[in-house]
């Protein structure tokens, strides 16, 4: 799915990427991991076209990415990252916004009983959708970032650091829905040691 070959990043005289070469397989678990300020980060930015290699070059299914292609990687890729100003305003509104998009205009039913299925699994309680986002803790906005990704209805999932506000039996359903489903591949970078017990994963240790 993904390739990376000979890949160079620096920023100013500081080597982020030094000559890294690394493929992702559709429906792989990697666990992005390495010590604060490695890289980890950058490399899920160079994934989605933010930041641009210095040297080597990155394919997404065989296509050698470029700026006219980008898009094509986009649309079937979600980012959720450590970042939790998600948005403002009431949260329905926020999440009908979503529903909206092409993926989902064609479904809406369906789209909207997902939507209910995941704030139940991830217990959000219904009345949230009453609430404006800025008056939601953290663990609440985090969740609501995670169900956001998956009302898009992408299959590559780049996950940084989503489940810092969650207490440990949140976290782990979290880790459980996307490690444990087949369909999605999954870069996570993440600090927790908690791995599904039946999950195949992969550890990717920047050093
Ligand atoms: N746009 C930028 N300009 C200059 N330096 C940058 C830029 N982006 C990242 N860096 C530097 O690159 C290094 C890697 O940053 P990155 O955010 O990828 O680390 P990380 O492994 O994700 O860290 P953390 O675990 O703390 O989130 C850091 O030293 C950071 O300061």
């Amino acid at each position: 799915m993904f390739k990376l070959e000979h890949i160079t990043k620096q920023f100013s005289d500081q080597y982020v990427l030094q000559d890294f070469s690394f493929e992702i397989l559709q429906g792989e678990k990697i666990i992005v991991s390495g010590r604060s300020g490695i890289g980890k980060t950058t490399l899920f930015r160079l994934l989605l076209g933010f930041e641009q290699p210095d040297n080597g070059n990155l394919f997404f299914e065989d296509q050698l990415l470029t700026e006219t292609n980008i898009w094509d990687l986009r649309r079937r890729v979600a980012y959720v990252s450590q970042d939790l100003n998600i948005g403002r305003g009431n949260l329905q509104a926020f999440f009908n916004e979503t529903l909206s998009l092409k993926a989902n205009i064609n479904h809406k039913t369906d789209s909207l009983s997902r939507l209910t299925e995941l704030m139940a699994y991830f217990e959000l309680p219904d009345s949230l959708l009453l609430k404006n986002i800025e008056e939601l803790s953290g663990g609440e906005k985090q969740r609501v970032a995670i169900i956001n990704a998956l009302l898009l209805k992408r299959d590559i999932f780049l996950l940084d650091e989503i489940t810092s506000a969650l207490d440990k039996s949140l976290k782990i359903k979290v880790l459980d829905y996307f490690l444990l489903n087949p369909d999605f591949t999954v870069l996570l970078i993440s600090h927790d040691n908690y791995v599904p017990e039946n999950a195949q994963t992969r550890i990717l240790k920047l050093d």
